[in-house]
């Protein structure tokens, strides 16, 4: 069985809080992003030991430790009758981007494994393993714009419809890790009510709807606030990081495409149609 788990961008990220379990109080809406891996799941033989090939873009890490293996055994120690597994990850979305390519992998990971073993673990409870192996990995289960709370890991419905928008996502190769994002970051009440600004035309997003990670790594990055300014110059409407960064997305509202973009070389460029 074959899946292609996408990436995700976030609208608008206010850090809110420091928990006490060392993790931050969010408010983001997460919307998915097409920019896909491939993902393959095959039995494996009774006698063999679960495997896990990886092919395109290098994941750091030992593989072992790889979100796919981690969901499959995760579900294994529940499942202990799961047979054993050859899954194949064929990594495209950039890694530390911003994109929550890792959390994607894991979620569609747990969703193979249910559907291909006919676990029948409902949506919610799909969720609640995707927890465990990530903060926002239980979005990739349901995979519909959210507005996330508490953790990034709880959601609430938010009637987004971007579906058909033009969209440019930049990389510029810079490898920002989330935990050192979340270090630079001082928790402070939301600069604006974010579902309130979502609901107005996105010509007003640049004023209202902000991300608390860019204002916190563009003094370090600067090449954060160049990018934004080149989507900018080329017409977005609304442009900015995502996540923890380092990409950066601009978004072209009434483009049927997006308009050319003179992105360095060694930027790693993704357009298309949300
Ligand atoms: C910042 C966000 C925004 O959507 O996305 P990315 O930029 O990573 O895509 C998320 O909060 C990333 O979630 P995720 O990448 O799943 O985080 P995890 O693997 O669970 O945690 C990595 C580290 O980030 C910090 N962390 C994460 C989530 C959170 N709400 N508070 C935190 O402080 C912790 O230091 C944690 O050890
Ligand atoms: N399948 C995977 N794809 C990407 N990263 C993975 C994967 N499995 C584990 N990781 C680890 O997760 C870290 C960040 O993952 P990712 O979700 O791509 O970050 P971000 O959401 O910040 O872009 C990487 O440093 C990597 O070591």
């Amino acid at each position: 069985m074959l899946t292609f788990p996408n990436a995700k961008l976030n609208l608008g990220l206010y850090v809110t809080a420091r928990r006490p379990d060392g993790y931050h109080t969010l408010e983001s809406a997460f919307v998915p992003l097409p920019w896909c891996d491939a993902l393959e799941l095959v039995p494996a033989p009774a006698n063999q030991s679960s495997s896990l090939a990886l092919t395109g873009r290098p994941i750091p890490g030992d593989p072992a430790t790889n979100l796919c293996l981690r969901a499959y055994e995760l579900l294994k120690a529940d499942f202990p009758a799961l047979p054993p597994v050859q899954l194949h990850l064929h990594k495209i979305v950039p890694i530390g981007a911003g994109l929550g390519g890792g959390s994607a992998d894991a979620a569609f990971a747990l969703k193979l494994v249910n559907s291909e073993f006919d676990l029948g673990l409902s949506e919610d409870a799909l969720e609640s393993y995707a927890r465990r192996l990530g903060a926002d990995c239980a979005f990739f289960i349901r995979n519909q714009p959210v507005l996330a709370v508490e953790k990034g890991d709880v959601f609430e419905p938010l009637d987004l419809n971007l579906k058909g928008t033009a969209c440019a996502v930049i990389y510029p190769g810079l490898h920002i890790s989330t935990a050192e994002a979340y270090g630079r970051i001082t928790p402070r009440p939301p600069q604006h009510e974010l579902r309130a600004a979502l609901a107005q035309p996105m010509a007003t997003w640049r004023d209202t709807v902000s991300n608390d990670f860019e204002e916190a790594l563009t003094p370090h990055y600067p090449v954060l606030g160049e990018i934004k300014q080149l989507l900018y110059a080329a017409g977005a409407t609304y442009a900015s990081l995502s996540g923890s960064g380092s990409a950066v997305y601009g978004l072209f509202s009434g483009h049927e495409t997006v308009p050319s973009l003179s992105a360095k070389d060694d930027y790693l460029l993704w357009t298309g149609l949300l």
